[in-house]
């Protein structure tokens, strides 16, 4: 397993303070910032769109990790990667099926950017095992995608075990992230089913961002 990686999700960033905020990130164990993207058609809610990334990106020395919760992934991965992503997760629901699941990886990776595929919580993961290698991460969502501020769904953790039990096997170098309620408790229930990159967003955010986002790494 890798590195335990925290990754703040500013759908929970207070905008009237970004400034503020986006250095006390830079300044905290965190590594990765999660940007939400969401069309108002996949999810019923509306984000960011790539100049906030560039914008964002000048401020922090942080990996952009960016969820595309949106129904035309195609085109999202292009504009995103163009923005400076360094790692784009699709949604296995937004494309037709599993090849042009695989064909969206192996393009997002010729863009020279790294590629996560996300389920949500109805959708079991089973599919993607014999294709892992393709993926640098697997995004298991432990809420319904679409809004911050929920609760952590436990069930999920069966498919983070799932999936750890077959990259670990076959030795590859996946990541597994969860995103969705997470906190303290739920944290160190995913990072001990095998996940390696937790989201959060309300639990980092409503509180002291360098505490929070320390409680969520050496919780373990
Ligand atoms: O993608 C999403 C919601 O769709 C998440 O990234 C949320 O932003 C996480 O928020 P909390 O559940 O941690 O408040």
């Amino acid at each position: 397993m890798k590195e335990l990686v925290i990754a703040p999700s500013i759908l929970s960033l207070d905008f009237a303070r970004v400034e503020e905020q986006l250095k006390e990130l830079n300044s905290s164990h965190a590594k990765w910032l999660h940007f939400d993207v969401m069309d108002g058609h996949f999810v019923p809610n509306l984000t960011f769109g790539p100049d906030i990334l560039k914008g964002f990106k000048k401020a922090v020395d942080m990996v952009m990790d960016v969820h595309i919760m949106v129904s035309n992934p195609v085109f999202f991965a292009d504009v995103f990667a163009k923005a400076g992503a360094d790692i784009i997760t699709f949604h296995l629901e937004a494309v037709e099926d599993i090849d042009a699941c695989i064909r969206l990886c192996r393009h997002i990776r010729s863009l020279g950017v790294k590629v996560g595929v996300s389920v949500k919580p109805k959708t079991s993961p089973e599919v993607l095992l014999p294709y892992l290698q393709e993926m640098d991460m697997v995004l298991v969502m432990s809420v319904e995608p679409g809004f911050g501020g929920q609760s952590f769904m436990e069930a999920m953790l069966d498919k983070v075990r799932l999936l750890r039990k077959e990259i670990d096997a076959k030795g590859y170098a996946t990541r597994i992230q969860i995103d969705g309620g997470i906190n303290e408790e739920t944290g160190k229930l995913a990072v001990e089913a095998g996940c390696d990159v937790l989201v959060a967003g309300s639990y980092v955010f409503k509180g002291d961002i360098h505490e929070r986002v320390d409680r969520l790494l050496w919780q373990k």
